[in-house]
């Protein structure tokens, strides 16, 4: 668990974060997310004292980060960064072991886990870890950074626009990636990104900054349901009502009853169902789960719930 209280940091005159306070749960997604220069890079940076706070405290799992030595504080903290920060003249596998070659591994140790690493990751440890970075695919060089992050086993992994240099078709592939990898680790994670379509696809929690200050901290559900301001309200768009479509699954809410034609998936989203009735003409679509009807769903009922998206 990630504790920020009144973190605060000034340069000169100017405070670039402003008394910021909120707490990331263990095994959550923390999304920073907000306009250039709002401050986020600073405010993550304080959780691991790359940036050391003017005022206010981080506590990692109720201790004082300020009691905490640097050394130990990067150990238990992965951190990667856009554009995946490499280093250009060691190899793939030299790249992912660099923080276990700190903390003094065993090579065999080491080796299993840059292996590992580079499986999860879908990159075949005898055709890629003697590879330069130079030598592979930005995509590939973005996940190697990620492996690097994650390779003394971190609880906590700060993330700083990992995604930002990819296009999007791969942008999402990595998204998923990073879930998955996510889920097998429980790790704790704090991402900046400025952009509110990934906020809403990774955060369990998302916080909106602007000009230093937290204007919301809420669950991407609630930030779409009630932006705290406009300024929030404008961040998101104007597709509110149908993004909480989609973050809603079939399977939550299937009622009794048939109805005709070509069914649903239950694990679809309700912005799918929504446009297969519009799209083939449908008052209601039945609702099949493992290949068995269990009810349906229906364009009333989906109307509703992006009219009013409560
Ligand atoms: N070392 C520094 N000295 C002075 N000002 C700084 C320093 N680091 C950051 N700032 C200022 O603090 C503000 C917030 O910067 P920060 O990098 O945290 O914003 P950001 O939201 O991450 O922006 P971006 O999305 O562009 O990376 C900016 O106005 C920046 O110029």
């Amino acid at each position: 668990m990630i504790e920020l209280k009144d973190l605060t940091k000034t340069y000169g005159d100017t405070t670039v974060v402003d008394a910021v306070s909120f707490t990331v749960e263990a095994g959550e997604i923390c999304v920073i997310v907000g306009t250039s220069g709002s401050g986020k890079t600073t405010l993550m940076r304080m959780i691991n004292r790359l940036v050391e706070p003017t005022s206010g405290q981080v506590l990692i799992d109720g201790e004082d980060t300020r009691k905490v030595a640097p050394f130990e504080l990067r150990r238990r903290i992965g951190y990667a960064i856009q554009g995946h920060g490499l280093f250009p003249h060691r190899t793939v596998g030299q790249n992912i072991g660099t923080v276990p070659g700190l903390l003094n591994w065993e090579k065999e140790r080491t080796r299993k886990r840059v292996d590992e690493l580079m499986r999860l990751f879908q990159l075949d440890p005898d055709q890629f870890r003697d590879r330069l970075p130079s030598e592979l695919s930005g995509g590939q060089q973005q996940r190697v950074g990620v492996a690097r992050a994650l390779a003394a086993e971190p609880n906590i992994l700060l993330m700083d626009e990992p995604f930002g240099a990819l296009d999007p078709v791969i942008r999402a592939k990595a998204q998923d990636d990073l879930l998955g990898i996510q889920r097998k680790f429980k790790t704790t994670i704090v991402l900046v990104t400025h952009d509110m379509e990934e906020a809403i696809h990774l955060g369990t929690r998302i916080a909106v900054m602007d000009a230093g200050q937290l204007l919301q901290y809420a669950t991407p559900e609630e930030i779409i349901a009630n932006p705290a301001t406009d300024f929030v309200a404008e961040l998101i768009g104007g597709d509110r009502p149908f993004r909480l479509l989609s973050l809603d699954r079939v399977a939550d809410h299937v009622e009794q009853g048939e109805a005709e034609g070509t069914p649903i998936e239950a694990r679809l989203s309700l912005r799918e169902a929504y446009a297969e009735c519009l799209w083939s003409g449908r008052e209601a679509l039945p609702v099949v789960d493992n290949g068995k009807t269990i009810g349906r769903i229906s364009r009333a009922e989906l109307a509703r719930k992006a009219a009013r998206p409560q």
